[in-house]
């Protein structure tokens, strides 16, 4: 099978130049007549002339009586001017015309009835007083609305004031998707995926998206790897209504990647590969019919970006309006951020303030990892001249999520425990909710943090051997300049995780030397490899001679998940995660798993609910709910020297 080579990377800004140059959008997006009603967000194709003015009438703006200015200027206040009804007067209510030979409205708090007919004024009124005149705010025949003009919910009540029943608008934009692969399941289906099958969401994310830039858009079911049936899905959206089609995956160069095939038979590709990570394998093209033609890659975050930043501005061009821009913030980077020269990088962000400083964590760059773009509240760019951003670099962040959702946001940096993500979904149940983000890069990961001023707090259960007790030997080490309050979360029961039946027969420590025993690591820096290194060493251990010591995890889920598929045999992690996957445990040690606090955050609201939350009763029943927790120290102040007793 001939594989795909690409065309050359070519800037995103330059893709989309090439694929404006070469649609022709004035034959491609039509005009149609809309009524009114319907119209918000569709762009007007030509001016609109008022047909009626506003008011059509001189109208009373207040409720009162109808006067004529030059009959009240000698009123003052003890020398009344008085009027008799009919001549002299007429009552008014606000919106009704003026009557005939009357130029002014005095509001009726002003007005004293001194009979069934006669009224006194004790101040004057200048002519036209409360009155709005015909075509005060609508001339009939004046330009309301230029074309071009987004229609929005505004100018429905202009338009339909100055008569306009119905208005010339562009088409609205409709795009098409086809997802494609042999190995994508239809959701609507609701498959069970087996190995090397995934659940196809791709469209469904896409289509969202470019509703929410005010495109139609629609899906067909997954169209299997199959060049035929491609094309023939791919003639039929062109055939359809659409604007755009797009075809999903296949747009890199595997033996069964047809996409830029798809699209050299049903038209011409004029962009294979942008200068962009992810979505470098994006295609861009022109049907044969004069349709624009894109190949989204398969992985989502890549799909995103070839959305994001080549249909939607081709949309919006297709479309004549703006595509909806993001608020931006500066943020400092908690990690360095290497990136390719040549290429520009989009990286998402976790973002929370602590203190005066908005802090950004960058979050994992697989373009597989659709959870990045769900945790991310925020997006920067390395530019293709840069090879990487430093760490403590302050940089452009475009927001993802509105500026109060990240003030509500909790930083928390440092070890994984199941019981955080119990706390992240309690805390959003509070009546002012806090959205908990937080970044496992084990324990030492959160004191380092906590010494750069990183987060607002750190989860910690670092182990000292040498005393006994937990995390301040470390914070006396590490952070000895800095006042630090250390709460109690809870006492954690640590062992090996071993598959369902333990048919290794793994009873300890002493079997991690065995040569049929795969171990499966945490990375560097976590407490529970700390831990392990302890329990080897006392067991008269190397790490050499364990086999899988140097493959790491991050969490403990990922270690129990990867001896349920059978990639290891046991790994260290705690019970709480051998439970929530029906595998097998023998304990090893009790530990102590404290929240590290700068005390100068104690007052933080955030800060402040986290505490008052650890400290309730029934999130405590909750913490021991999970199984392998004790939660006597919880919420407690720790104390140097107290290990596990407190
Ligand atoms: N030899 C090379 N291989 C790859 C290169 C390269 O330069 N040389 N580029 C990589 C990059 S970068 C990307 S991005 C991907 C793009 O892959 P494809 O567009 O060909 O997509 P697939 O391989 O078919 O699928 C990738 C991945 O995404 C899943 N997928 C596909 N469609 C959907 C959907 N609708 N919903 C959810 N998930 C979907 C699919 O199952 C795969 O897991 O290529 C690299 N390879
Ligand atoms: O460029 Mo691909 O789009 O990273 O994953």
């Amino acid at each position: 099978m001939e594989r795909n080579i690409y065309l050359h990377t070519v800037p995103l800004t330059q893709a989309v130049e090439t694929l404006k140059a070469a649609l022709d959008r004035e034959a491609l997006v039509g005009r149609e007549d809309v009524d009114t009603q319907d119209a918000a967000g569709r762009v007007l194709a030509g001016p609109v002339f008022a047909r009626y003015s506003s008011p059509t009438f001189h109208s009373a703006a207040m409720d009162g009586i109808a006067v004529r200015a030059k009959e009240t200027f000698a009123a003052r206040e003890g020398s009344p001017v008085r009027l008799r009804l009919g001549q002299g007067y007429a009552p008014v209510n606000t919106g009704h015309p003026l009557p005939a030979g009357f130029d002014a409205v005095v509001m009726i708090e002003n007005v004293v009835q001194e009979g069934e007919d006669t009224v006194a004024l004790e101040a004057p009124a200048f002519p036209m007083q409360h009155v709005r005149r015909i075509g005060e705010d609508i001339v009939a025949t004046e330009l309301l609305m230029p074309q071009g003009r987004r229609i929005s919910a505004y100018d429905l009540g202009a338009l339909l004031s100055a008569g306009i029943w119905q208005v010339e608008a562009f088409e609205p934009v409709r795009l098409a998707f086809i997802p494609t692969g042999d190995e994508v399941l239809d959701f609507m289906q609701r498959p069970e995926p087996k190995a090397g099958q995934v659940v196809e969401s791709n469209s469904v994310m896409l289509c969202a998206l470019a509703r929410f830039w005010g495109l139609e858009a629609r899906r067909v079911p997954p169209v299997p790897d199959n060049l035929e049936a491609l094309e023939a899905a791919a003639r039929q959206a062109l055939d359809s209504d659409a604007h755009i089609v797009v075809i999903g995956a296949g747009s890199s160069a595997g033996s069964k990647d047809y996409t830029r095939t798809v699209m050299e038979r049903v038209g011409r590709v004029l962009v294979h590969g942008v200068a962009a990570m992810p979505g470098k394998p994006s295609l861009l093209g022109v049907a044969q019919n004069g349709k624009l033609l894109v190949g989204a890659p398969g992985y989502p975050v890549s799909a995103v970006i070839c959305f994001e930043e080549l249909v939607r501005p081709l949309a919006a061009w297709l479309g004549r309006f703006d595509a909806p821009e993001r608020a931006g913030l500066d943020v400092e980077l908690t990690r360095k951020v290497p990136s390719k020269l040549g290429t520009e990088e989009f990286v998402r962000l976790a973002v929370g303030r602590v203190g005066q400083r908005w802090v950004a964590t960058p979050l994992a760059r697989g373009a597989g990892m659709i959870t990045t773009l769900t945790r991310a509240q925020a997006m920067t760019r390395v530019p293709e001249q840069l090879e990487g951003l430093e760490a403590g670099a302050t940089v452009r962040a475009e927001l993802l999520s509105p500026m109060a959702e990240l003030d509500r946001t909790l930083v928390i940096v440092g070890s994984h425990d199941n019981t955080l993500d119990l706390l992240a979904n309690e805390l959003m149940g509070l009546a002012e909710p806090v959205r908990m983000s937080s970044t496992h890069v084990g324990s030492m990961g959160g004191i380092n943090a906590l010494k750069g001023g990183l987060a607002l707090c750190a989860g910690a259960h670092l182990f000292d051997p040498e005393t006994g007790d937990f995390n301040f030997p470390f914070l006396a080490k590490y952070v000895p300049d800095q006042d630090i309050t250390t709460v109690n979360l809870a006492i954690r029961h640590q062992g090996l995780i071993l598959a369902k039946g333990n048919p290794k027969c793994i009873k300890g420590v002493a079997d991690l030397a065995r040569e049929d025993v795969r171990f499966i690591n945490r990375q560097r820096g976590a407490g529970t490899r700390i831990l392990l290194d302890h329990h080897l060493k006392t067991a008269g251990i190397k790490p050499e001679q364990v086999r899988g010591y140097d493959k790491e995890e991050f969490t403990h889920m990922a270690v129990a998940v990867n001896v349920l598929t059978g990639a290891a045999d046991c790994g260290l992690g705690i019970y709480a995660a051998a439970k929530a996957l029906g595998l097998d445990f023998v304990e090893l040690a009790r530990e102590r798993y404290d929240l590290l606090i700068p005390t100068r955050f104690l007052d933080d609201p955030r800060i402040a609910a986290l505490l008052a939350m650890v400290r309730s009763p029934e999130f405590q029943a909750k913490i021991r709910g999970q199984g392998g927790y004790e939660t006597n120290l919880t919420g407690q102040i720790m104390r140097p020297g107290m290990g596990l007793e407190g």
